[in-house]
C-alpha cells in the first residue's frame, strides 16, 4: 500500500485535555469574580462610557515566570491609586508570531532550548495567570493557536489577534466565540481595512472545526463577539499612531457603523521595536489624551524590568527581567509613563467637565 499521508509528521503527542487542566489549576471564584469585572470595566471603557484609559502594558512574552511575577507586582503596586484613570491589564503573552521562524513563547517552548514540552508549557502558562489574578491584576493574552484558549482563556480579561492573523478566518471564527473584549491589529503591511473586516466577521456567529472541553474534535458554534476593537500597530510602511492616521481609521471605523474608537500600540510598527523610541509614542499620545482626543481608548506598551531586549538562549544565559523577543522600556521609565498616562486622563476629564 502506497503510503500518502503524515510523510512529514515526526510525532503525534496526546495534550492533556482543557478539563483535566483546568481541574488541576482552578481559576476559584474569586479570581472568576476579578476577570467578569475586569472584562465589564474593559467593555465601557471600549465604549467610552467609561472615560479611563484601557492600558495593556507588559513584556513582550514571558519566558521566565519569576520575572514576570516580579514584574506584575511592581506594575499592581505602582498602579494602586490610578484606577480613577486607567484600567490596567498586564501584558502576559504566551505565543509569539513569528515573522519567519523564532521562539513560539512558553506554551511551545517552555525550557527555550527546542525541547517543545508543550504538555509543561500549558500548565506552566496558566499558573503564571493564576498567580497575576491573585495579585488583584487582570490579565491580556494574543491569542493564536486555535485551541489553547480552551485551556486557558477563562483567565483573560482582554485578548489580541495578532498583526499576522487580522485576516485569518480561522482566528475570526474563534474570536466570534471568546468571552472577553478583543483587538485585531492591523495587518503587518499597515492595512487598517483587514482589522476592521475581522472586527465585523468576529461579531457574527459562526461555526468551525474545533476541540470541546474533553478535546475531541468538535464542530463549535458560537454567538458572535460584540465586543472587539481595532489596533493600531503601525507596519512596513511606517507609524500609525499620529492624529491623521488615527482620523483615517475612526473614519474606516465610521463607514463599517463601528463605534469611533481604537487601541492604538506603542511598540511595534508604531516605534520601529525601538524601546526609547516607544516612550516618545506615549507621551506623544498621552498629550493628545490631555488635549481632549476621545478617540483612543486604551494603550498598549511593551515594559519589562530592564529596557531592551536579549538573544533568546538557555534560562541560565540570560539577564533576568530582559525581553527575550521585542525591546522593552524599562521598568524606572514604565513608571514616569504610567503617570503621565494616568494625568493626561485625569486632564481630559478636567477639561470635558
Ligand atoms: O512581538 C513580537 C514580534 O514582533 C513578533 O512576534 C514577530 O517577531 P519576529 O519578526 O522577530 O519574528
Ligand atoms: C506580536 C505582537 O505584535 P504584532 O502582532 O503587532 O506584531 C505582540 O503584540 O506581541
Amino acid at each position: 500500500m502506497t503510503v500518502t499521508s503524515d510523510l512529514r509528521i515526526t510525532s503525534f503527542e496526546a495534550l492533556p485535555t482543557p478539563t483535566e487542566v483546568r481541574t488541576e489549576q482552578p481559576l476559584g471564584e474569586e479570581r472568576a469574580a476579578l476577570v467578569a469585572a475586569s472584562r465589564r470595566a474593559a467593555r465601557e471603557v471600549l465604549t467610552g462610557a467609561d472615560d479611563r484609559l484601557l492600558l495593556v502594558i507588559g513584556p513582550c512574552s514571558v519566558h521566565d515566570p519569576e520575572a514576570a511575577l516580579d514584574y506584575a507586582r511592581r506594575l499592581s503596586e505602582a498602579t494602586r491609586d490610578m484606577d480613577d484613570a486607567l484600567l490596567v491589564v498586564m501584558r502576559v503573552y504566551f505565543e509569539k508570531p513569528r515573522t519567519t521562524i523564532g521562539w513560539k513563547g512558553l506554551i511551545n517552548d517552555p525550557d527555550i532550548d527546542g525541547g517543545h514540552d508543550v504538555r509543561r508549557g500549558l500548565r506552566t502558562a496558566r499558573t503564571v495567570l493564576l498567580d497575576v489574578l491573585s495579585l488583584g491584576l487582570p490579565v491580556g493574552c494574543e491569542f493564536l493557536e486555535p485551541t489553547s484558549p480552551q485551556y486557558i482563556a477563562d483567565a483573560v480579561t482582554w485578548g489580541a489577534i495578532g498583526a499576522r492573523t487580522p485576516e485569518s478566518q480561522v482566528h475570526r471564527q474563534l474570536t466570534s466565540g471568546l468571552s472577553m473584549p478583543v483587538g485585531f491589529k492591523n495587518a503587518t503591511d499597515g492595512d487598517v481595512q483587514v482589522a476592521i473586516d475581522g472586527v465585523q466577521a468576529s461579531s457574527h456567529p459562526q461555526v468551525f472545526f474545533g476541540i470541546d472541553d474533553d478535546g475531541r474534535a468538535a464542530v463549535v458554534g458560537t454567538t458572535g463577539n460584540p465586543d472587539c476593537h481595532i489596533i493600531l500597530r503601525g507596519g512596513r510602511g511606517g507609524p500609525n499612531y499620529d492624529a491623521g492616521s488615527v482620523r483615517d481609521a475612526l473614519t474606516l471605523l465610521a463607514k463599517a457603523d463601528r463605534p469611533k474608537r481604537l487601541v492604538v500600540d506603542a511598540s511595534h510598527g508604531n516605534s520601529g521595536k525601538n524601546h526609547v523610541r516607544q516612550a516618545e509614542v506615549v507621551r506623544e499620545v498621552a498629550a493628545r489624551i490631555a488635549d481632549g482626543d476621545t478617540g483612543i481608548a486604551g494603550l498598549m506598551v511593551e515594559s519589562f524590568i530592564v529596557p531592551g531586549r536579549q538573544e533568546p538562549g538557555p534560562r541560565e544565559t540570560l539577564t533576568y527581567g530582559q525581553s527575550i523577543t521585542d525591546a522593552c522600556v524599562g521598568w524606572d521609565e514604565t513608571e514616569r509613563l504610567l503617570d503621565v498616562l494616568a494625568e493626561a486622563v485625569r486632564a481630559r476629564r478636567a477639561n470635558a467637565g
